[in-house]
């Protein structure tokens, strides 16, 4: 055996994980998608601008600090990375940040027609960190698409700091945002959420 060969470290191989099992979802179709945790030396490790989620390897992710500073020479950031670091900047309590374009959550957030969509009658509310343990309802904030990054993470770090219990966003017409403590329990709240959009959907029919 080659002892002097590198180990890839577990967050690289953690990440890689998580796209692959997301994509034969299809819950990130294409390149969508990005996904982060936070490093103990405190920077984040994110997927790169472009990445195809399902084939990651290591040299698709990269190291930005929270002042938004790449760290990875050479590589750019997931356009989406300003929203990952306003939440980590808010909570010292989210430590993985995961971000998926389903179709269910796609058509559920085009289709409810508010700023929040409420959950509830699902006893698998009650998995959601931090929320009611006998299940009962949980909004999750739904936003308007915008290509201004940094307005729609001001938006998510107002609503945050008012409501920190908030586990996750839609972005109307375009995708699912969602955390935990670490990268294990973010990825459970997305199969959670993934599979309660689905449920949702069936619960209100085809389109009249
Ligand atoms: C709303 S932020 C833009 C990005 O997050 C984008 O939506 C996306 O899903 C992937 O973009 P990418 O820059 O390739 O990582
Ligand atoms: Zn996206």
């Amino acid at each position: 055996m080659d002892d002097t060969r590198e180990q890839p470290e577990a967050h690289v191989d953690g990440l890689i994980a998580a796209g692959r099992f997301f994509s034969q979802q299809g819950w990130m179709p294409a390149t969508t998608g990005d996904l982060s945790l936070r490093l103990d030396a405190g920077p984040m490790a994110i997927t790169r601008a472009h990445s195809r989620k399902g084939e990651l390897t290591p040299e698709d992710l990269m190291q930005v600090d929270l002042e938004g500073n790449v760290l990875s020479p050479g590589k750019q950031p997931s356009a989406g990375s300003f929203l990952h670091i306003i939440l980590y900047r808010r909570s010292d309590h989210i430590g993985a940040v995961l971000h998926t374009h389903s179709a269910n959550a796609i058509a559920l957030s085009r289709r409810h027609g508010g700023d929040f969509l409420e959950l509830q009658g699902y006893d698998l509310l009650a998995e959601v960190e931090g929320a009611n343990p006998h299940g009962g309802a949980l909004a999750l904030p739904v936003y308007r698409r915008t290509p201004e990054i940094p307005r729609l993470a001001a938006q998510v770090d107002e609503d945050l700091h008012g409501h920190p219990g908030i586990p996750g966003f839609l972005v109307e017409g375009h995708g699912f945002y969602t955390w935990g403590r670490d990268l294990a329990s973010a990825r459970r709240h997305v199969e959670i959420f993934e599979f309660l959009f689905e449920c949702e959907l069936k619960m209100r029919g085809p389109l009249p």
